[in-house]
């Protein structure tokens, strides 16, 4: 078995575009207008793992989609958490837990779907809380 994709549902295609892909650092993979079901799929995915991509479902008629709690968030590795993270504040995005121990970050797209980045070569364990951690005025 092989892990394939999430699918997220969007509100503003172009705005979690450029959130996935020109803030995030994703790239577009396969994009599929569905004009009988009135709806469009674009898929992204990190470069480093074009396999595991994030299906960006775009209903063309406006739809409100609740916060599923019981969805938890995208996770991604990254080589510097803290160019990342300045990357995503540079565009704009707000970094929901700052990357305060170098280890792991929280940040949220437009459409609210909770983004985690994890340094690379930092163990998976979960990381203390932040709130806990001195903040040494990095972040
Ligand atoms: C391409 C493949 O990976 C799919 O997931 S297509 C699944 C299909 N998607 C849609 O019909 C998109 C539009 C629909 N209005 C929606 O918002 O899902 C589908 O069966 N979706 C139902 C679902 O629960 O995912
Ligand atoms: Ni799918």
């Amino acid at each position: 078995m092989r892990y394939l994709h999430t699918m997220v549902r969007v509100k503003d295609l172009d705005a979690s575009l450029d959130f996935y892909v020109n803030k995030l650092g994703m790239i577009e993979t396969r994009r599929f207008e569905r004009p009988e079901g009135r709806y469009t799929l674009v898929f992204v995915a990190a470069p480093e793992t074009p396999d595991a991509e994030v299906e960006l479902t775009y209903n063309w008629d406006t739809e409100d989609y609740d916060g599923g709690r019981n969805f938890g968030h995208l996770a991604f590795e990254v080589d510097d958490i803290y160019a990342a993270c300045q990357k995503l504040m540079d565009g704009g995005v707000t970094i929901n837990r700052p990357p305060r121990d170098g280890h792991m970050a929280f940040v949220r797209s437009p459409d609210n779907i909770s983004v985690e980045l994890l340094q690379k070569g930092k163990a998976l364990a979960p990381a203390e809380p932040w709130s806990s951690m001195p903040n040494t005025g990095a972040w």
